[in-house]
């Protein structure tokens, strides 16, 4: 069995949905490590050592260079642990950084990964979710990329003591590009759309009014998501975008309104576990994978199932 270690670039005493299932998953390979970009504080290691992590590599932060010392720290950590198996969140900067030590040490990298066995088998859904297909890497350790939602989140059943290493690392003086300013988003009270277990999406349905999607939403403590014909329009941030060219998301609950269902969103919502469809058009293809339909005016229904919820929830 190959030795696990996942990246983090921060880790607190309170961590994401996601990170808990790349520990999970980690904890059933051998001398599970973590490597954290940045300080790791008394009560979030304490939560490392729940997850039977054995060793925690970290650095502080060195100068402003893009995406530089995060791969400085993966870099040194796999090389003091020479992990079989990488794992990373599945975001685009950590699909970026697993890419690029793949290349540099010649391994492999599979993304959108939902499983991996111990022998280094990992399976992903492809072509819009219409495969499932295993995948094992030919040569050198495996960056994996792990789809949020596809693991049960379960804290190793003892508590091993966990080991600290501060790293050094080499000066990246040197580098070509630097930040010039950052400045952190407005954060909003919805869950992230790919950890959320209710997503609320809506399409060119809405017809410029996401007003009714949102309401829905934060009665169901739901994340908010969308069609390329809605982000496209301007009504709602790219970063909502679900589909083949958006994020992918497998929540519990995925409420579709006024999307007509075309391959390219399916790709990125059809392995949700219950699908509500809402559209005024009974011959809308997305009715074909939803497993309620409901045919009519999302600008109806979506207030009338917003008010009920609120009104039981009293
Ligand atoms: C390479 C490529 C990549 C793409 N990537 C993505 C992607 O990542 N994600 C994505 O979503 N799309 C993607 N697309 C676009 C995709 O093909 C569709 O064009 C897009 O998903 C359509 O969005 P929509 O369903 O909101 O709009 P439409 O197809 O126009 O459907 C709108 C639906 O709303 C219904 N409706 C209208 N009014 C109401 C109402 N009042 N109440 C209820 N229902 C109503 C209509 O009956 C219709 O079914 C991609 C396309 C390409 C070519």
């Amino acid at each position: 069995m190959p030795s696990a270690l996942v990246f983090f670039s921060e880790f607190s005493e309170a961590p994401s949905k996601a990170q808990r299932e790349l520990l999970t998953l980690a904890s059933g390979f051998e001398n599970p490590a973590v490597a954290v970009a940045s300080e790791v504080s008394a009560a979030a290691q304490e939560v490392l050592a729940s997850y039977g992590v054995v060793k925690l590599y970290t650095a502080s932060s060195q100068a402003q260079v893009f995406g530089q010392h995060e791969l400085s720290v993966l870099d040194a950590a796999l090389q003091a642990t020479g992990a079989g198996l990488v794992l990373l969140a599945n975001d685009n900067f950590s699909r970026e950084l697993g890419a690029r030590l793949a290349v540099r040490h010649n391994g492999a990298i599979i993304t959108d990964v939902i499983g991996i066995t111990g022998d280094l088998v990992a399976t992903k859904d492809e072509l819009a979710g219409s495969y499932s297909v295993q995948a094992k890497p030919t040569n050198g350790t495996l960056f994996a990329t792990l789809k949020p939602n596809s693991i049960e989140d379960a804290p190793a059943a003892a508590n091993i003591p966990l080991a600290v290493e501060e790293l050094a690392l080499e000066d990246s003086s040197d580098a070509k590009v630097r930040i010039a300013a950052a400045e952190a988003k407005a954060a909003s009270d919805r869950p992230a759309l790919t950890e959320a277990r209710v997503v609320v999406a809506g399409g060119r349905g809405v017809n410029g009014d996401f007003g009714p999607v949102e309401d829905l939403a934060d009665a169901l403590g739901a994340a908010v998501g969308a069609s390329r014909a809605a982000t496209d329009a301007g009504w709602i941030s790219h970063d909502a975008q679900i589909g083949q060219t958006g994020v992918t998301v497998a929540p519990q609950l995925y409420i579709s309104a006024g999307i007509s269902g075309a391959i390219q969103q399916k790709a990125g919502m059809q392995t949700s576990k219950f699908i509500i469809a809402i559209n005024k058009d009974v011959d809308a293809p997305v009715f074909e994978i939803a497993d309620l339909g409901i045919v009519g005016d999302l600008a109806k229904v979506l207030p009338q199932a917003a008010e009920e919820i609120r009104r039981r929830k009293a």
